[in-house]
């Protein structure tokens, strides 16, 4: 039996609405994220365990993971061998930590892997983003391909091979909170403006070209200078109870940004040293989250997502 881990990821990256994401890693060496687990059976069967699977429904039916396996038996690999798959869930559902995303791609990194196709990275990064697009309300890149690919990616459809990898600075903390609440991303993007002005649109634009190519020459506090989401959070924060007052405080405690992980509720901060970071995170547990959330001080992920070798 062979088991893929694909990591949390954060979308958006405050300035890349759409178009930015990155892969996250907590410091203390914890997995943060899904594991799919594939191996010969007689028969097709699906099983999800994990803390967060009942979360779920109970109907394999309604789970991504076990709709990818039925997609890649009907349309990918049609004479793979019958499959016992089972998803370790996590990730909390509706989090802003990419938790669908983890699914489908650890799942088509399995039977990939186990039916051994020919398909390009390309392809099965587009097979990942049609299935998250089923549930997210849109089709989005930007935890697909960090969770995929890790690291932090400039990534859309338009994009040759649908992503590129952004240079980060490797000093940086993210500290990440989940409140303990859900909020659906379909509900989440209900929220967003329908139209915006083209002064707006120009002017994120100019950000995300900015910030990318800052990042990409090494000039990383000059980047997280032109770190502002003007797309998403002036309408989300509303529905992220605890956000603005968070946004507000952390600053104070070393917080160089306080953004939103993608559509909410989970919030990150950028700090430059563990001390700032310990000093936010603390505050965050008090004010910030309830007992079903967490935090977890992180770097960005490298390695995107990998077999785990000493599972049996
Ligand atoms: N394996 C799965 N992991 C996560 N969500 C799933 C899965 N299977 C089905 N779903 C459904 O997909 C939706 C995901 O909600 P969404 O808010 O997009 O989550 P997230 O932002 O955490 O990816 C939920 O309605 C959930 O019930
Ligand atoms: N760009 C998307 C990202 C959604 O991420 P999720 O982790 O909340 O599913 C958006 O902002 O809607």
């Amino acid at each position: 039996m062979k088991t893929f881990y694909a990591p949390a990821s954060m979308g958006n990256f405050c300035v890349g609405f759409d178009a930015l994401g990155a892969a996250l890693q907590p410091i203390d060496g914890s997995l943060l994220g899904d594991q799919v687990s594939v191996e010969a059976a007689e028969r097709d069967t699906f099983n999800c365990i994990g803390p967060y699977a009942e979360k779920l429904s109970a109907d394999p039916k309604d789970n991504l993971a076990f709709q990818c396996l039925q997609h890649f038996k009907q349309h990918v690999a049609p004479n793979m061998p019958a499959v016992a798959m089972t998803l370790y869930k996590g990730l909390p559902v509706g989090s802003g930590l990419g938790s669908s995303a983890c699914s489908v791609v650890a799942a088509f990194a399995a039977l990939n892997d186990f039916a051994n196709t020919q398909l390009s990275q390309e392809a099965l990064i587009e097979l990942m983003a049609d299935f998250e697009a089923k549930v997210s309300g849109g089709r989005h890149y930007d935890n697909i391909t960090p969770c995929y690919l890790g690291g932090l990616q400039l990534t859309a459809d338009c994009i040759p091979s649908k992503a590129i990898s952004v240079a980060h600075d490797e000093s940086w903390f993210y500290v990440i909170a989940y409140p303990g609440f859900a909020l659906n991303t379909a509900k989440a993007r209900q929220a967003l403006p329908q139209q915006f002005s083209l002064h707006h649109t120009v002017e994120f634009a100019q950000r995300l070209s900015g910030f990318c190519l800052l990042m990409q020459s090494g000039q990383f506090d000059k980047a997280l200078s032109m770190m502002k989401d003007s797309i998403a959070e002036e309408a989300r924060a509303p529905l992220i109870a605890g956000f603005s007052e968070a946004k507000d405080a952390l600053p104070a405690l070393g917080a160089e940004l306080v953004s939103i992980s993608g559509a909410g509720p989970t919030l990150f901060a950028i700090c430059k040293s563990e001390q700032q970071a310990n000093a936010v995170q603390q505050w965050l547990q008090q004010n910030y989250i309830n007992e079903a959330g967490f935090s977890h001080i992180c770097r960005l992920d490298a390695q995107g997502t990998r077999e785990l070798k000493d599972q049996k």
